[in-house]
Order: structure tokens, then sequence, then C-alpha cells
């Protein structure tokens, strides 16, 4: 039978995140750069004789049938047989888990963002990009990006975006050992709701003038998440010493951008032991854009 093995899965980073209002379903609007770097899951696809879908892999905390991997490729299967009447065969997916549970990097999404684009191929559905995007939206507000597939200026509630170029960086990455939940964070009475959008002119002159996005803009969710979350905090204090230190998502990860490799490889050889760090590199587009 047919494989796919070796798909990357890449995080992204919030360069900036500002939270613009809330819906009436609760949803928060927000703008936000998301950067793809190369670093992330890896992925592997085999297709069966039978139609069943299997994650061969144990994921700690994800039992199989909870996974956005496996609720991914079950949305497809089920749009394939609502388009063709017949089920595609069934797939063995097996992942080598690098992200971590909330990261704030994007890593579930990614990985059903992966999935949706692998088996679209493997399955020859037909699916269009924006098809799939909206396939995967339901699923988590990240899954769309990782489809569009290249570095990009979003807004709404994070379906809506543009491409931008990214800097040309690399970036110094510290998992402070915490798993914050996306939902405690925008749950928070402290939260400020009322960053007044950015005029996307204004914006795109920004980014003319400048040879990266760094120091651009803020997150929002920084500070609700620093005061639950004191290790976030901590990391954050420790990196500003090398730059404009700050959370990706609703955290728990912290990043910085820096000018070079070497740069990078200097500040992770003072990372305290206390934390698992790394380094990546600014990604203008996914590295499986070309499958669709
Ligand atoms: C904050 C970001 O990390 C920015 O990249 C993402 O938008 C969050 O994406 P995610 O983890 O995939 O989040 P989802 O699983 O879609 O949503 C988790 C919860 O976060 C809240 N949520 C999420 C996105 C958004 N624009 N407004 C929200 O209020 C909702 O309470 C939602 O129930
Ligand atoms: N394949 C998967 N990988 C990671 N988490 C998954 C997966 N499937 C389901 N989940 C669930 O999703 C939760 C969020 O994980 P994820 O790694 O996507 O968070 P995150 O990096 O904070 O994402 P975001 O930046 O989108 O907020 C996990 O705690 C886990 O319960």
């Amino acid at each position: 039978m047919q494989s796919l093995n070796n798909c990357p899965a890449p995080a992204k980073l919030n360069l900036f995140l500002h939270v613009n209002g809330r819906r009436a379903d609760g949803y928060h609007l927000l703008q936000t750069v998301f950067q793809l770097i190369d670093h992330g899951d890896t992925l592997h696809y085999a297709l069966r004789d039978d139609h069943v879908i299997h994650r061969v892999t144990d994921v700690a905390g994800v039992p199989e049938q909870q996974d956005l991997i496996i609720r991914a490729a079950l949305l497809l299967q089920a749009e394939v047989l609502r388009r063709t009447g017949a089920l595609p065969p069934g797939v063995d997916i097996a992942i080598d888990k690098r992200l971590p549970m909330g990261g704030g990097l994007g890593g579930g999404s990614s990985d059903a963002a992966t999935t949706l684009m692998a088996l679209n191929h493997l399955w020859q559905a037909g699916l269009t990009r924006e098809e799939l995007m909206a396939l995967g939206l339901p699923l988590g507000a990240d899954i769309p990006f990782f489809i569009f597939g290249q570095t990009a200026f979003a807004e709404g509630v994070g379906e809506a975006m543009q491409p931008v170029r990214a800097p040309d960086c690399w970036y110094v990455v510290i998992e402070p050992g915490v798993e914050v939940p996306t939902a405690k964070i925008f749950c928070s009475e402290h939260l400020t709701r009322d960053t007044p959008p950015i005029i996307i002119t204004d914006f795109s002159s920004y980014l003319e003038k400048q040879t990266g996005l760094k120091g651009y803009g803020k997150n929002d969710l920084q500070q609700v998440a620093t005061q639950l979350f004191p290790p976030v905090a901590e990391a954050i204090e420790w990196l500003a010493a090398y730059g404009d230190a700050r959370m990706t998502g609703s955290g728990a990860c912290v990043f910085c951008a820096v000018g070079s490799e070497v740069e990078a490889d200097a500040v992770l050889r003072n990372v305290p032991a206390k934390w698992v760090a790394w380094k990546a590199k600014a990604l203008d587009k996914h590295p499986i854009a070309s499958l669709l």
C-alpha cells in the first residue's frame, strides 16, 4: 500500500498577538503575525487495505480518539464519503512528537494540518487549499494558518490571512516546563481586550521600512499567563538579557529573535539546565505546501 513518510508539522511563533475585542460567541478578535519555524513534529502515513484510521504511536496525555490528528483524518474521510459516495482506504499514522503541549507553538493544530494535507494527497481527495482550511477550522483556530502555508498576518479569529515577508532570522525558544490551557487565559477577567486594531496600510509600510518584525507590537495574553504561571515570567525575564523576549500564543513558550545561528548557539550555551531550549530558523513557506 502507498505511504508518505517524514511529513513535517512545523511550529509557529506569534511574533505579536493583539486582542482587539470579543465576539458574541466568546471567541476573541485577534491580530497577529504567525511565523513558521523549522522545528516541529514529524508524521508518517501508511495506507491500509481496510477503512480503519489508527494512530500507531502512543502520545502521553492524548487518547487516540481525542487526538487532533485522528479527528482531522476522520473529518476528511467523512468529507470524501460525502463527495464520492465511497470511503477512502484506512491509514496508520505514526508521529515523532517534539513540540510540547500547551506550549503556544500550535503543535496539535500543525499535526492536524499536516494530516489534512497529506491525506488529501494520498487519497487523491482533490480538496482545494481553501476547502481544507475551512474543514480544519472547527478543530482548532490555528489549523487554517498551517494549511495556508506561509508566514502571515492574521485577523479575525485567525482565519483572515495575508502573507508577510518573514524576517530572515533565527529564534531561541525556551520551554518553561508548564502546560498552559489556552481557554484559561482567554477567560481571565484580567485580560485586556481593547488594543486598537492596526490598520493594514500602516503595518505594511512599517514592514517595508524594517528588516524584520523585531520589537513590533506585544502579546496581550502575556500578562495573564505570567501571573498564572510564574515559570513563564521567569523564562521571559532570563531571555530578556539577550533581546526582546516574549511569549508565543497563550504560552507557555518564550522566544527571542537573534541575528545568526552563532548568536543562537551562544544564548543556548547559557540556558539554565532546568529548561528545555532550542534554536529555529524563520521559514517563509510550509515544507509541504507544495502538496496542494
Ligand atoms: C491564541 C492562539 O494560540 C494564537 O495563535 C490560537 O488562536 C489558539 O488556538 P488553539 O489553541 O487552536 O485554540 P482553540 O482550540 O481553537 O481554542 C481554545 C479556546 O481558546 C479561546 N479562544 C481561542 C481563539 C480565539 N481567537 N479566541 C478565543 O477565545 C476559546 O475559549 C477556545 O475555546
Ligand atoms: N496531536 C496533538 N498534539 C498536541 N496536543 C494535542 C494533539 N491532539 C490533541 N491535543 C490536545 O490539544 C491541547 C493543546 O495542545 P497544543 O500543543 O496544540 O497547544 P498549543 O501549542 O498551546 O497550541 P496553540 O498555540 O494553538 O494554543 C493539548 O493539551 C492536548 O490535550
